[in-house]
């Protein structure tokens, strides 16, 4: 099966349904949190730059509120679905809840390619949903912030258009915005960073000294540019990045054998994250197939990108040098595929766990926002390390202590959080 035959929500739900089993969860807590609580469908009508208008198709779907409110990303992205974001709904739940952050887990998305879309028909699209979504979105309800092809820009006009309709401020109500305006001084970089901190724990626990490492990248958005920044920095070699070509439609790997300089590939990406080709040509870096980040012979895998990456079918190009897979993605690994990364014993730090730090960063956001007093970077990446880290031990040492694959051991974890919190509040 190719990355487009598995859908994301059967994966949530069968990564879920499996854990429920183990921990034999109870029947009704089972039905309430294997979906989401409630689901937004919603049109957007977009005055385009040439006077026409186009209506665009935006959801939010909020799986669970149990432990605080529905927290999590909106994305723009042209094959965005419906079940992939209640997949990405529930990741959310699982995502908080590890972490142990007083917030549930909520998603969404609009169909739609910001490639092909101005600036000025970019805000009126931002401002559209949040006026579609402006009852139901709020600080004490549920806070969006960015994901795949959103950034800081989008979430301030959003918050903008939600004060405008509320009549007062309300910078709680998303994060993930600019710096000045509300936003957190290194939420830019915590989920790369995050997917480092959760990495260099696991390269400790098997003994391995990261500077004598090579990783092996897909994506060079906010994700993979910070996770690459910040593995550089602590001595690892990225040889291999593969991004997508909106020109040509596919995605390309570039190869430095020798290990990138990351300063220099940012310098020739776009806001989107592709790499230019002509100029990465001219520095001498080899231009390969969009799949072949995943068979260079390097220590670890880091896909950034998208979900179902990891699938059967890709896995049998991974080279059986790679010890550590870091899910830097929501989604990349299906199932399937998870059965074959336990039997080749490949370490694997999963989604929920390793992008957490983007999330917890916005709670950080949150609390800044309500206190009105902004942290130093230096404070906010302290905290983002002490936090981030504590959950990598909490899962590893569960997955030693009962011999669990660490998916299964972050679920365990996750799940009987929310669990207690639907009890407690006497849902179930
Ligand atoms: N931005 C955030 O704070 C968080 C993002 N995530 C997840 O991380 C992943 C990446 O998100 P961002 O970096 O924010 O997105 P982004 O939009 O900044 O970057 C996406 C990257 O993926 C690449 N890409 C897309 N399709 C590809 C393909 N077929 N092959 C190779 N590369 C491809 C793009 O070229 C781009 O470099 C997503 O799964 C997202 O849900 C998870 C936690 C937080
Ligand atoms: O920062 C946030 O609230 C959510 C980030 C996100 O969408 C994710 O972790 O997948």
């Amino acid at each position: 099966m190719g990355e487009n035959d598995y859908n994301p929500y059967a994966t949530a739900q069968a990564q879920f349904d499996h854990v429920a089993d183990l921990i034999d969860l109870d029947p009704p807590i089972r039905e309430l949190l294997r979906q989401p609580s409630r689901e937004f469908h919603f049109t957007i009508p977009v005055k385009m730059d040439d006077g026409t208008t186009k209506i665009f198709n935006g959801y939010r779907i909020q799986h669970n509120d149990a432990r605080g409110p529905a927290k999590g990303g909106i994305r723009f992205h042209p094959q965005e679905t419906i079940d992939t974001i209640r997949a990405l709904s529930l990741w959310m739940t699982w995502k908080c809840a590890v972490v142990d952050i007083p917030l549930g887990g909520a998603k969404g998305g609009v169909i739609c390619d910001p490639h092909n879309l101005s600036l000025a028909e970019q805000e009126r699209l931002c401002r559209g949903y949040a006026r579609q979504m402006a009852k139901n979105i709020g600080p004490f309800d549920d806070v969006p912030a960015p994901d795949v092809m959103t950034n800081g820009q989008h979430m301030l006009w959003m918050m903008d258009e939600y004060e405008a309709i509320h009549g007062g401020h309300y910078p709680g109500t998303i994060t993930g915005k600019p710096v000045g305006m509300g936003g957190s001084l290194g939420r830019t970089e915590a989920t790369g960073y995050g997917v480092i901190y959760t990495l260099r724990e696991a390269l400790k626990a098997l003994n391995i000294d990261i500077a004598n490492t090579t990783a092996s990248l897909q994506g060079f958005g906010n994700v993979a540019e910070y996770a690459a920044r910040l593995y550089t920095q602590m001595g690892g070699k990225i040889i291999a990045i593969s991004c997508w070509d909106n020109n040509d439609k596919k995605a390309y790997t570039y190869r430095n054998v020798n290990g990138f300089d990351i300063d220099q590939m940012v310098s020739i990406k776009d806001s989107f994250g592709t790499i230019d080709k002509q100029k990465a040509a001219s520095m001498g870096i080899e231009l390969l197939d969009g799949n072949d980040w995943l068979s260079q012979d390097v220590d670890i895998l880091l896909p950034c990108a998208l979900e179902n990456q990891l699938t059967p079918e890709s896995f049998k190009k991974i080279s059986n040098k790679v010890k550590v897979i870091c899910e830097g993605a929501n989604g990349p690994t299906t199932p399937d595929c998870d059965e074959l990364i336990k039997a080749r014993n490949i370490y694997l730090i999963p989604d929920f766990l390793c992008n957490a730090g983007g999330v917890t960063c916005s709670y950080f956001e949150q609390v800044q926002c309500n206190m009105n007093y902004f942290w130093s970077r230096e404070e906010v990446l302290e905290k983002l390390d002490y936090k981030m880290t504590a959950a990598f031990k909490a899962v590893h040492k569960l997955s030693q202590e009962k011999k669990l694959y660490m998916r299964d051991a972050a679920y365990v974890i996750a799940i009987n959080r929310v669990a207690e919190a639907v009890k407690l509040r006497g849902w179930v």
